[in-house]
C-alpha cells in the first residue's frame, strides 16, 4: 500500500529564532513538500529548537521568551512544535549534540512502541558511520530518520574555519542528513560542488529550491522593531502581540552580547582547548 514503504522523517531546525519569523515556519512546509514529492519520505513531525542563552549572540533575548514565541507561532500547526531542551542547557550545545539528543529521543519513543525493526535500524544507524552515505535514498525504508533543517547560510557556515568541528559536519550530514533551503545570496549547489567534504555527502543533502524568494530574517525584524516600523505579516500575529506586550527588541536589547565577537568560534576554541 502506498505510504507503507516510505521512510518517516522528523525535521529538526536549530537556530536563534530571535524572534521566530514566518519564513522559519515556511522552511518546514517547503522541506515537507520537497521530501514527500520524492515519493520516498513521509514527514511526520517538525521540531524547532531555539538555542540557549549560552550562545551569546548579539541581541539574543532570553531563551524562555524565544521558546514562548515559537510556541505561539506553532500553536495552529498540527505537525510543527517547539522543544525547549536545547534552550534549557546551561552552556551552548553544539548542533551535532542537539541532533543526537533528538535522535535518541525519537528512537526511545519508537522503542517504547515495541517496534523491534526500528530499534535494529537505530542501532545500525548509530554504528555505521557510512550508512547513509552508502545507502542514501536507498530502498531501506523501515525506520524513522531525523534530518537537520536549515537555510543555505548555515551550510555556507560549515566552511568558516573553526566554526564547526569536521566530525560534527560528518555526523550531521553523513549520519542524519541535511535539508537545506535556498536563501538569496547563497548557492548551496555551488558550495557542495566546491567542498570535497560536502561533495562526499551530496546524496544526504537535500537542497530545496525556494522559487518565491523571501528574505525575511530575524535581523531585519529586530531592526524594523527598533525603528518603530511595522512587522505585521512577517511574524504570526500572536508573536507580534507578545513582542509588543513585552516590549522586546529595542536599541538597548540589541546591545546585549555586542562585545562577544564571533561567539561560536570563541566558544568552540575555548571548548576544544579545555
Ligand atoms: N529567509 C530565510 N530563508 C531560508 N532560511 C532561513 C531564512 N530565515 C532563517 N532561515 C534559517 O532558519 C534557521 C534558524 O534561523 P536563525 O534564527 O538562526 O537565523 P536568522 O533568521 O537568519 O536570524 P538572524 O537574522 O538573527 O541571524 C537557520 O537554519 C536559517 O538559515
Ligand atoms: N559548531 C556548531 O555546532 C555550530 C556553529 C555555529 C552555529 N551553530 C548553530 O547554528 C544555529 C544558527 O546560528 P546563527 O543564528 O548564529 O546563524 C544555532 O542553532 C547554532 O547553535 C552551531
Amino acid at each position: 500500500m502506498e505510504g507503507q514503504n516510505m521512510t518517516k522523517v522528523v525535521l529538526l531546525a536549530c537556530g536563534s529564532f530571535n524572534p521566530i519569523t514566518n519564513m522559519h515556519l515556511r522552511m518546514f512546509e517547503l522541506a515537507r513538500d520537497h521530501l514527500e514529492d520524492t515519493g520516498q519520505y513521509r514527514v511526520v513531525r517538525g521540531i524547532i529548537s531555539p538555542v540557549g542563552d549560552g550562545y551569546k549572540k548579539k541581541g539574543l533575548i532570553e531563551a524562555c521568551h524565544r521558546v514562548e514565541m515559537a510556541r505561539l507561532a506553532t500553536e495552529n500547526s498540527d505537525w510543527i512544535s517547539v522543544d525547549s531542551w536545547e534552550s534549557l542547557q546551561p552552556e551552548w550545545v553544539e548542533t551535532a549534540k542537539v541532533v543526537r539528543h533528538h535522535y535518541e529521543e525519537l528512537i526511545s519513543t519508537e522503542e517504547n512502541k515495541d517496534d523491534v525493526d526500528t530499534a535494529k535500524y537505530a542501532k545500525k544507524q548509530r554504528i555505521d558511520e557510512n550508512y547513509f552515505e552508502s545507502s542514501a535514498h536507498s530502498k531501506r525504508r523501515d525506520g524513522p530518520r531525523l534530518m537537520l533543517l536549515c537555510g543555505a547560510d548555515v551550510l555556507e557556515s560549515f566552511e568558516i574555519p573553526n566554526m564547526w568541528k569536521q566530525e560534527d559536519i560528518v555526523e550531521i550530514v553523513g549520519r542524519y542528513g541535511l535539508v537545506c533551503i535556498t536563501r538569496s545570496g547563497n548557492d548551496p549547489h555551488k558550495l557542495i560542488h566546491q567542498s570535497d567534504l560536502l561533495w562526499n555527502y551530496r546524496k544526504t543533502i537535500e537542497v530545496v529550491q525556494e522559487w518565491v524568494t523571501n528574505d525575511i530574517s530575524a535581523t531585519h525584524l529586530r531592526r524594523a522593531l527598533r525603528r518603530g516600523q511595522s512587522v505585521r505579516y512577517l511574524v504570526p500575529d500572536r508573536v507580534l502581540h507578545y513582542i509588543q506586550e513585552q516590549d522586546f527588541y529595542s536599541a538597548e536589547s540589541e546591545k546585549k552580547n555586542a562585545d562577544v565577537v564571533l561567539a561560536p568560534l570563541q566558544r568552540y576554541t575555548a571548548a576544544s582547548s579545555s
